[in-house]
């Protein structure tokens, strides 16, 4: 099947263009496949609403130290906005304004009663004490706790927040509030409310995803052999899934450096070696194992390549050096809007971040509606949700890209599109009463 050449060349890779810029680039190609009503793009360009703060943290050494937080709901016509909080130096209001944008899209792809959120914080957690680490995620609520709540705006965690800065929020939130309050954050230890298979609900599906499409993608995983870029949470439990099921995981990465075998890594080895020494150089494979970059570790050969880190890895820069067949996208945005158009040509199937990583916040919803009811679901039946809505999405998505010769990622932002659109038209614009 041809696929359409996109309408131009984007305005992504050109400096000062601001990553919600791009991100529009693809609402716009979106709206104009489905012929949406014009007020559908006008409100989902903008986001609803981002508040701004700076966090005054005593440090241990007695100083006091500002820190740069925000949080957006981007879009709520769906419900309660959701998403994670991320704790980078690098993050921005442009990066939190984005991030909740694709947020809005994902919840819409994975059918949930939920509209879209991010939040952040500019620091290197690396550098904080735990109890530093305790005092930054309890401010962030403080500063945040009129903007969020559990029929208003649903934190979770992202990149280098975990289950323990979820449970220190959750519990500045119940104070503030003076009560027990655990629905306003999903992403709870198990003994503060969480749920049985959140922690590797977005590496589970992701993995569910891949395996749906292993006939058309022609994928068999004794023969495949993957690549992964970031060990945290999503990279780690990535890794696992995809090696129990007979994968080759040939390369690996963190901050630090990649390592690379051909003849495979063993991800629970891996693991071994870098809670014990901080980094994953250095961690034994089955064969020879060398040490490369994670620029190179992007440009393998290799049949699966799992982006599981930061956004924008791949773009105009190495786009033409990318082999793998087919890109697995479990960060955020790991591909730039411009080397996506490029590799979707060349014939790269890439399964976008929307539906790839939706299994995490599939499974903040189970956590939030076993919050509101009091009842709590074994691991079987939330692994068994989770499949079941990885399955059906990707197969609605899969159906889209065949029957209207779309990419995967502008068949997802169709599907998520067509839902939202729903929602915006059902109250009321001139395309609604025309129908009604
Ligand atoms: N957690 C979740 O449920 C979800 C996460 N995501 C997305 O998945 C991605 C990863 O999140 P998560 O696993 O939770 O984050 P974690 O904080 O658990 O792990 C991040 C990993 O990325 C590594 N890393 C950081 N910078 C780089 C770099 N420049 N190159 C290579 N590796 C790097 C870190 O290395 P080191 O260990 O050395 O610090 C760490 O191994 C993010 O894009 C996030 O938005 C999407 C949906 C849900
Ligand atoms: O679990 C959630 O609510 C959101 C996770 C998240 O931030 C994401 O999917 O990017």
């Amino acid at each position: 099947m041809t696929r359409p050449k996109p309408k131009k060349p984007a305005t992504s890779e050109i400096p000062g263009v601001s990553m919600l810029d791009r991100a529009r680039e693809t609402l716009r190609a979106a709206c104009d496949r489905l012929s949406i009503h014009p007020d559908v793009y006008e409100e989902l360009k903008w986001p609803r609403e981002t508040l701004a703060a700076t966090l005054l943290i005593r440090m241990d050494d007695g100083s006091r130290r500002a820190f740069k937080a925000w949080r957006c709901r981007y879009n709520d016509r769906r419900g309660p906005t959701k998403g994670g909080v991320r704790f980078h130096p690098n993050v921005s209001l442009d990066e939190v304004e984005t991030l909740a944008f694709w947020m809005t899209f994902k919840c819409a792809v994975a059918n949930l009663p939920f509209g879209g959120g991010k939040g952040g914080v500019c620091v290197d957690t690396k550098e904080l004490s735990p109890n530093e680490l305790e005092r930054l995620s309890r401010a962030y609520v403080e500063a945040f706790a009129a903007f969020i709540g559990p029929d208003r705006d649903i934190l979770a965690p992202d990149m280098y927040t975990n289950g323990i800065v979820l449970a220190w929020m959750a519990d500045e939130y119940s104070a503030i509030t003076g009560q027990p309050s655990p629905t306003a954050l999903t992403g709870k230890p198990l003994a503060f409310g969480g749920t049985r298979g959140r922690i590797d609900a977005t590496a589970r599906g992701g993995y569910v995803a891949l395996r749906e499409l292993h006939g058309p993608l022609g994928l068999s995983p004794d023969k495949a052999t993957v690549a992964i870029q970031g060990f945290g949470n999503v990279g780690y439990h990535a890794a696992k899934l995809l090696h129990a099921d007979g994968y080759r995981i040939v390369a690996l990465s963190d901050s630090r450096g990649a390592i690379h075998d051909p003849d495979g890594f063993d991800p629970l080895a891996v693991m071994e070696h870098k809670s014990r020494t901080g980094a994953i150089l250095g961690a034994p494979g089955h064969g020879e194992t060398r040490e490369i970059s994670n620029a190179e570790l992007l440009e393998l050969d290799v049949d699966v390549l799992v982006p599981a880190a930061l956004e924008r890895q791949i773009t105009a820069d190495n786009q033409a050096r990318i082999k793998a067949r087919v890109i697995l996208e479990m960060a955020n945005g790991p591909v730039s809007p411009a080397a996506d158009a490029w590799l979707a040509e060349k014939g790269t199937i890439i399964i976008p971040d929307i539906l790839a990583n939706s299994g995490g916040v599939t499974v903040s919803h189970l956590e939030w509606v076993q919050n509101r009811s009091g009842f709590y679901w074994d691991a079987s039946r939330v692994r068994d949700h989770l499949r079941d809505v990885m399955e059906t999405e990707t197969q609605a998505v899969w159906a889209l890209h065949s029957e209207m010769g779309l990419s995967l990622r502008e068949a997802a932002y169709v599907h998520g599109l067509r839902r939202i659109a729903g929602s915006v038209e059902a109250r009321g614009t001139p395309a609604y009463f025309e129908e009604a």
